[in-house]
Parts: C-alpha cells; sequence; structure tokens
C-alpha cells in the first residue's frame, strides 16, 4: 500500500510519540519517520530503538520537508516549538497533535502557522501512566477512540488525511468541538486524575508508621488509585493549567455529590448508598461492553 505522507515529523517521542511511531511504521504510513526531542536521551534512544529513521534535538530538522508534523510533547511546550518549526513548514503542510486538552492547544499552534499550513488538532483517548520512548507500543491504539477537533476553517483533505492515518493505526475516529472535547474530557480523564493524585497524595501525607502500613497492606482500590497518580506530572500540570474552567467546573460538581454522600453516611442512609453503587455498577458494565475497559 502507498505511504499515506511522505515525510511524517513527531515532536516528543516519549509514550504517545513513540507510540504513533510504531504504529506508522507497522502500517507503512510514512516514506521517513523523523522525530525530535528535547530530551537528547530521548532522542537517541528512539534511534537506538529503530523506532524511527532521523532522531533530532532540534524540531526545525526534523520538520523540514514534512508533509505531517505531529505535536506529542507537553502542552506548554506547544507554542515555542511552533514557532520554532514555522520557518521551515512548506505550504500545503499539515501541523497536528494529541495533547489533551484542545482549545488551548489551539490557541498555542494557531498564531505561530504561516500561510498555506494546515491545523488539524486531535486526541487518542490511549495511554499508561508510563513516559517515555521505551513505554510506547503500537497496540496502544487498535480499539480506542480517537477525537479529531478541526476547526471551521480546517482543509478538508488535510482533516480526512489525519482522520485515516489514525483510523489506519486502528482508533476509531469521533469529530467534536474543541469546547465540547475538554468539557467532556475534563470529567472522564481530567477530574479521575486530579482524585488520584488527591487520594496517594492524602496517604503519603499520614504519619511514618501509618503511611507503610497503607503500602504493605494496599487494596486493590488504593493500588488503582496510585498506578493513574503515577502519571508524567509535566504533562498533568499542563492538562490543568490548560483546561482550567472545565476541570474547575466537574470539581465543584464532585465537591457537591461527595457532600451528599458524607450526609449519607453520617445519617445512616443506606438506601441513598445502594442506589447510587447500583447506578455506578451499571456504568462499569457499559465501558466494558464498549470494549473500552
Ligand atoms: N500519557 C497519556 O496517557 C496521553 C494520552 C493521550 C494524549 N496524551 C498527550 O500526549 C502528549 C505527550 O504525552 P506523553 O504521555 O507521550 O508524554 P511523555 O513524557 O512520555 O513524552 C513527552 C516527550 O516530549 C518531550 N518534550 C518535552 N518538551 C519538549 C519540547 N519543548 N520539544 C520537544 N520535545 C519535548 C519529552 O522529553 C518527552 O520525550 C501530551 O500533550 C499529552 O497531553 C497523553
Ligand atoms: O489509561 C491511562 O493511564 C490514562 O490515563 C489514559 C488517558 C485517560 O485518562 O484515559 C489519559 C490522558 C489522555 O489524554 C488520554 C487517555
Amino acid at each position: 500500500m502507498t505511504p499515506l505522507f511522505a515525510r511524517v515529523a513527531i515532536i516528543g517521542i516519549g509514550l504517545i510519540g513513540s507510540s504513533l511511531a510504531r504504529a506508522i511504521r507497522t502500517q507503512g504510513l510514512a516514506g521517513t519517520i523523523a522525530c525530535a526531542d528535547a530530551n537528547p536521551d530521548h532522542a537517541a534512544r528512539a534511534q537506538a530503538l529503530g523506532v524511527v529513521d532521523e532522531a533530532h534535538t532540534d524540531p526545525a530538522a526534523a520538520a523540514r520537508g514534512a508533509d505531517l508534523v505531529v505535536l506529542c510533547m507537553p502542552i506548554g511546550a506547544y507554542a515555542e516549538v511552533t514557532q520554532a518549526i514555522a520557518p521551515v513548514l512548506a505550504p500545503g503542510a499539515i501541523v497536528s497533535d494529541v495533547g489533551s486538552v484542545k482549545q488551548a492547544a489551539i490557541a498555542a499552534i494557531r498564531p505561530h502557522l504561516p500561510e498555506g499550513v494546515h491545523l488539524v488538532p486531535g486526541h487518542p483517548i490511549a495511554g499508561t501512566e508510563k513516559s517515555g520512548p521505551d513505554a510506547g507500543f503500537a497496540d496502544l491504539f487498535p480499539g480506542r477512540w480517537f477525537i479529531l477537533t478541526p476547526l471551521e476553517d480546517s482543509d478538508d483533505t488535510a482533516t480526512r488525511k489525519v482522520a485515516d492515518l489514525w483510523r489506519r493505526c486502528g482508533m476509531t475516529v469521533e469529530r467534536m468541538s474543541p469546547d465540547h472535547h475538554d468539557r467532556v474530557l475534563a470529567v472522564t480523564s481530567h477530574l479521575p486524575h486530579l482524585i488520584a493524585y488527591t487520594i496517594v497524595g492524602t496517604a503519603t501525607n499520614l504519619e511514618e508508621q501509618m503511611r507503610q502500613e497503607v503500602v504493605k497492606y494496599s487494596a486493590s482500590g488504593f493500588r488503582d488509585f496510585t498506578r493513574i497518580a503515577a502519571s508524567d506530572p509535566t504533562m498533568w500540570r499542563d492538562v490543568f493549567l490548560n483546561n482550567r474552567e472545565a476541570v474547575l467546573d466537574s470539581l465543584q460538581r464532585f465537591t457537591e455529590d461527595l457532600t451528599a454522600l458524607q450526609r449519607a453516611i453520617r445519617w445512616g442512609e443506606g438506601d441513598y448508598l445502594y442506589q447510587l453503587f447500583e447506578r455506578t455498577r451499571d456504568i462499569r458494565r457499559g465501558v466494558v461492553e464498549a470494549r473500552q475497559a
């Protein structure tokens, strides 16, 4: 099959960037895969692993001559990297990304793009708590959702090509407005991470002897939270700072629901607790049936 792109440049060759590189290679979707990473060890490791044809530390060196550039680094670095690659982007080139927040990603990229370069933002809803080029794997994507958030003026052909890329990596592609994406993900992804960080933080704040017992007798509920709370600090700092309104809104709702639960426990309202737990168990069944568990 002919490759979709002649040269793909992946900027940030960590968990998602290296998974994408592996999937592109496995599916034969690009003639050349170039990458750039600000961390020279990550660039060298990606080259040593053979997941890319070229590895650089300068993003412009990777992006030069690329028909597709995919930003795969934390959102806080988007503006600086877009400014660095802008002079080498040819008219007709596509710039896309995988960032977990869409409105802030667009605001950071769009002002710096030269005329004739197409912006097609997106977000693969797939990941793990691990980071870096060794953590990636091509099978991260099959069976998962990819949310495409094109702008009103996004080029149709460019949008279709980006959708095709992710479809051929095994994902199911859906379109959403950037604003809607940010509100949905605040509830389904950002809030759960915030809760996990809080629970694990609270436990580690307990006095020394207690802390040892928390780790020693970790029940699976706590263990599941520690997995999520091990997620990359830079990435998640940038997510919360860049989706502030939607996260604060869902956090407010969560706090109110928690207060209602506290009240039900205090007043022995067993029916309230039972009905809530019954409802949430059904939701879990739905997630499993949708094969997203
Ligand atoms: N981890 C997930 O589950 C997940 C899922 C979907 C989307 N995302 C998004 O993907 C992006 C990358 O996340 P990840 O999990 O792959 O993180 P990661 O830490 O594994 O990889 C990020 C890479 O970017 C590099 N980097 C940092 N600043 C850079 C810069 N200025 N220039 C070039 N490279 C730079 C880092 O050295 C690292 O190799 C984030 O925007 C995140 O929101 C993450
Ligand atoms: O499975 C995990 O470890 C993840 O946190 C993946 C997860 C999620 O919340 O589902 C995290 C961030 C993303 O932007 C997309 C996916």
